[in-house]
């Protein structure tokens, strides 16, 4: 074959290989400064970096050489790595945002098709992160692309929960790559802190800004789900993300007790203040499934009591005007908990597990929802 030949051929190759941020091909990022070929069929390739020190740097490594091994002809390749001038950066940021210079936030666009999903609670602990991850993991895993925005600026467990607890984000200058996991990309609060141990005492115009930033900055690319983690509560957060997510919609978290029902309830109507629509509610912890020591047969054992999750969407459904079903019933296993800490979601290591199934049957349900342009609501200001 000629040299040509073999060039165009490793262009091909490598045509295939993707940054393992942004998803995309390293040669349509112009991160392939060079390719050449000698008569031996020797290949040097220069790949750029979009920063020094990129983290991401060994995996490409890893995945040039593996596609250059399927070319015959090619003998052997001297892989050298460069860093993007800024020009280059900059030229990459704009094709990134679809030629567009300035950030905007691409969920509140009028042509936007990624569905927002706020997950909410009235209170700390009933397992909305928990949730979250399942759902994603569950959505991914039925070929959606999903992005995981962990807002929860008091609690942002997101990261260790999928296993990312010491991750880097890398910044292209003033563009954030959420971190992969698998098929989802994940950004947290926790990421942007300097130390693990932070406090993070954010509020009003400085807290605003940080969610500005997540939801604009953050190269999400293409999805068609983004699940944001809520703190608890009705607050500053809350408020911020409906202006910013007008199309967004709420689902709410609660567990079976009544404290834990009435706090939801303003939750949901916290929500629909700013607009937002309540798709519905999960009852987390609904019950425990015991094996009977004595009949040996399974029970169901209701430990915080029964019918929060109901109590929760009626009052909604009531008070909203519109029907806020309840979605699903989750219920308490010690091995929610310790995939959690695993950093594992149980829907992937656990799928016929009830409290698994129970959320992978209401991600199914969602993944099949058919949505459109049609009535939603653009973020236009009129002066
Ligand atoms: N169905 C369940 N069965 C057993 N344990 C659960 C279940 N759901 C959540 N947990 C556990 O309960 C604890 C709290 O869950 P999680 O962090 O998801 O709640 P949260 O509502 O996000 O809390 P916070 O608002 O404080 O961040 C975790 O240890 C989690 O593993």
């Amino acid at each position: 074959m000629s040299v040509q030949s073999l060039t165009e051929a490793v262009w091909d190759v490598l045509s295939r290989v993707n940054d393992p941020e942004i998803h995309k091909p390293i040669t349509e990022l112009g991160m392939v400064e060079k390719v050449e070929v000698d008569d031996e069929g020797q290949a040097s390739v220069k790949v750029l970096l979009t920063i020094s020190g990129c983290p991401m740097r060994n995996t490409i490594e890893h995945d040039v050489h593996a596609a250059l091994q399927g070319v015959e002809g090619i003998t052997g390749l001297d892989l050298e790595f460069g860093v993007m001038s800024d020009q280059q950066r900059d030229e990459l940021k704009t094709k990134l945002r679809g030629g567009v210079q300035e950030r905007v936030i691409p969920f509140a666009q009028a042509d936007n098709l990624t569905q927002v999903l706020l997950i909410a609670s009235g209170k700390g602990g009933v397992g909305k992160s928990s949730v979250t991850v399942n759902l994603a993991q569950a959505l991914a895993a039925r070929g959606k692309k999903v992005g995981v925005l962990d807002a929860d600026i008091y609690g942002h467990s997101i990261p260790p929960m999928l296993g990312i607890a010491d991750a880097d984000v890398t910044g292209i200058d003033d563009m954030i790559l959420p971190v992969p996991v698998g098929d989802m990309k994940v950004i947290s609060i926790g990421m942007l802190k300097q130390s693990r141990d932070q406090v993070i005492a954010w509020r009003g115009p400085i807290l605003d800004r940080a969610l500005q930033q997540f939801l604009a900055d953050v190269y999400w690319g293409d999805l068609d789900f983004l699940l944001v983690d809520l703190p608890p509560g009705t607050g500053d957060v809350a408020m911020s993300l409906g202006s910013k997510l007008p199309n967004a919609e709420v689902i709410v978290v609660t567990t079976p007790q009544q404290a834990a029902a009435e706090v939801a309830e303003r939750a949901g109507t916290m929500a629909s203040m700013v607009d937002q629509k309540v798709v519905g509610v999960i009852e987390n912890m609904a019950y425990l499934e015991s094996t009977c020591p004595h009949c040996d047969q399974t029970h169901r054992v209701d430990l915080f009591g029964t019918g929060g999750g109901a109590r929760v969407s009626e009052a909604l459904t009531l008070r909203l005007g519109y029907d806020v079903p309840l979605l699903a019933e989750v219920p308490l296993d010690p091995a929610m908990s310790a995939s959690g800490d695993a950093g594992v979601p149980l829907v992937q290591t656990h799928a016929d597990n009830p409290a698994a199934a129970a959320l992978t049957g209401l991600a199914e349900r969602l993944a099949s929802r058919k949505r459109g342009l049609a009535g939603r609501k653009l973020n236009l200001v009129v002066n």
